[in-house]
Order: C-alpha cells, then structure tokens, then sequence
C-alpha cells in the first residue's frame, strides 16, 4: 500500500504558485487577491477558512476575510458579494457553505460573478465544465484528479465508484473523470443512498471515490484488492482524549482497507489540503486572466 500524500503535494503546488507571484510582482503587477464571506461560527468552517487565509498568505496572496451572524439577513449578504463583483482588487471570492436554513445557497452562488466564482460552483462554470470549456474547477474535485495526476495513477479505462452525489463532489469529480483528460476516460458509476447491492459497485472499482460523510462506511470487505481510494470524508467525531475534544474522521475504515489497497489517502492530510491548494490555483488563474478576460 502507498499513502498520498496530499499536505506534501499540496505544499510542492503552493510553492510553485508562490515563485509565480513573485514573478508577477517582480514585473509590477498586483498580487492576486482571495476575498471570503463566513457565515456564523460552525467549527469546520471556522477551521477551513483559516486554512485558506493560512495558503494565501504561502502563497504571496492578498486576503480579505468578510464574517457575518447566522442571524444575517439573506439581502445583506447579497449586497456583500454585490460590492465583491465590483471591486476591481478582488480576483476570486467565494461563501463558504453550509449556510444557514434561512438563506437560500443557490441564490447566494448566482449572484457571485461567474468570472470571480473561484469555488466553480456558479452555473456558467458548473455548466462550462459539464461540457468541457475552459472553467473554474470546483476545488475539491480537481484536487482529487491533480493528485491521481501527480502520483501517475493510470485511470485511462479504469471501473472508477463515486459514493455521494452531492454538486461541490460526487457529481463534478464524477463529470472530471468520465472526460477526455488525463486523468480521465474512466467508467464511472455513482451511488447514492437509493443504490441497490452497493457492494456489488465498489467490488469491481479500481477506483473509489468516497464522499457521503459517513465515517468508517467504506470496509474490507467492499475493495477489491489492489484498488485506489481517496477518501473525501471529514467528520469531526468527539473524541475526549484530544485536545481539541474531536478528530477528523474519513468515509473509509483506513486501518483495515489500506492494508489491500494500491494506494489510499490519509485524512487528514489528503484531500482537504488539495482542496485549499485548487482555491489557490483558480485564484491564481481568476488574477491572470486564463478563463475569463
Ligand atoms: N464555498 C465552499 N467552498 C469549499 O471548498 C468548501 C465549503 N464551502 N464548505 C465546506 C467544504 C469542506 N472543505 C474543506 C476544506 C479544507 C479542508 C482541510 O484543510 N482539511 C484538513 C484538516 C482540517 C482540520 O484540521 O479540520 C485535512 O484534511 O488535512 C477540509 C475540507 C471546503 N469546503
Ligand atoms: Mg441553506
């Protein structure tokens, strides 16, 4: 079994982002500029967040960090991104999700400028990418497919499983690995909570893609040996004897899949940071103009 790696390949990106900036600015242009919208004080989102100004700052990056009650009102928040689309600084943006029951998450992203929508969520890009046009990749999804990439896992053919169907995972990385790229041209098949003999599935994956945040789902006895697993999974499970009073808990039973996997991701460290580093390279994009003019 093989562990990626995904803290260390994403540090290896970020550096190569932050020679690139460097260089920009050498030739007198702006530094690239990530601007956030955090509603209320959820844990994960507090922590993610961090993260991302945390690369920003690797990165050579300029951040702004926008934080609102959960009590915001829907109109308020719209006005926010209102003035986001027109500051002429801000290259990228996103609103970190969930939001709040009160606000309507689809009417948040579509009001995000296309050209700003560095998470790839807003339809123009979603739609872009379902067709194979230059885009904003979502940024877990093309973390997932930079790191099958970098690690030269072969996918040209391969049986490839995705668990979960959500719109930020399972339905792009799905869209990602079925097209004509490298990595690509897999046979994807997606479950979902009304599939039937899951197991019938993810026995034939070469490739399992687990995303339904249910920790431990995926068992032994589901893998074919030899298989690749990326685990997208991040539960927070309370856990007394830590510090913080809980750990990050994956979709897969690491201790008992890895052993007859070819390779697997560890979580932490495998996905969730490729999935800051994505950010970082559309931000990077979104500044230089290589999608949208
Ligand atoms: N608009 C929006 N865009 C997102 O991209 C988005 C979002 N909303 N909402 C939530 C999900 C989740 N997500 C993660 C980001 C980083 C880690 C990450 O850094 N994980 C570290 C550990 C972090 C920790 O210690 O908790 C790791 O896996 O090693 C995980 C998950 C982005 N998301
Ligand atoms: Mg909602």
């Amino acid at each position: 079994m093989k562990l990626i790696d995904g803290k260390a390949t994403a540090e290896a990106i970020k550096a190569e982002i932050a020679a690139t900036v460097e260089q920009m600015v050498a030739e007198g242009r702006k530094r690239p500029h990530l601007a956030a919208i955090l509603v209320g004080h959820d844990g994960g989102s507090e922590t993610y967040v961090a993260n991302k100004v945390k690369a920003c700052e690797r990165c050579g990056f300029r951040s702004t960090l926008i934080r609102f009650e959960d009590t915001v009102e829907e109109t308020q928040l719209l006005e926010a991104i209102a003035r986001l689309n027109a500051d002429a600084d801000v290259d990228g943006f996103i609103v970190q999700l969930p939001l709040p029951r009160h606000i309507s998450e689809q009417r948040v992203i579509q009001a995000i400028d296309y050209r700003k929508d560095v998470d790839g969520f807003h339809p123009v890009n979603v739609g872009r990418m379902s067709i194979g046009l230059p885009c904003f990749l979502p940024a877990t999804p093309a973390g997932i497919v930079e790191l099958l990439g970098r690690h030269g896992i072969p996918t040209k053919g391969a049986e490839c499983v995705v668990l979960g169907r959500s719109n930020i995972v399972g339905k792009p990385v799905a869209q990602l690995l079925m097209q004509k790229h490298n990595p690509g041209d897999c046979t994807v098949t997606v479950c979902h909570s009304a599939t039937r003999d899951l197991k019938e599935h993810t026995r034939r994956a070469d490739i399992i893609i687990a995303a339904l945040g249910q920790p431990g789902f995926v068992t032994a006895d589901m893998v074919k040996p030899g298989a690749v697993i990326i685990d997208v999974g991040t539960t927070r499970v309370p856990d007394p004897s830590r510090k913080s009073g809980f750990r990050l808990c994956g979709d897969v039973d690491f201790e008992n899949v890895a052993p007859i996997c070819s390779w697997i991701t560890p979580v932490p460290g495998g996905v969730g940071p490729m999935t800051i580093c994505s950010l970082m390279q559309n931000t990077l994009l979104a500044a230089r103009h290589e999608i949208y003019d």
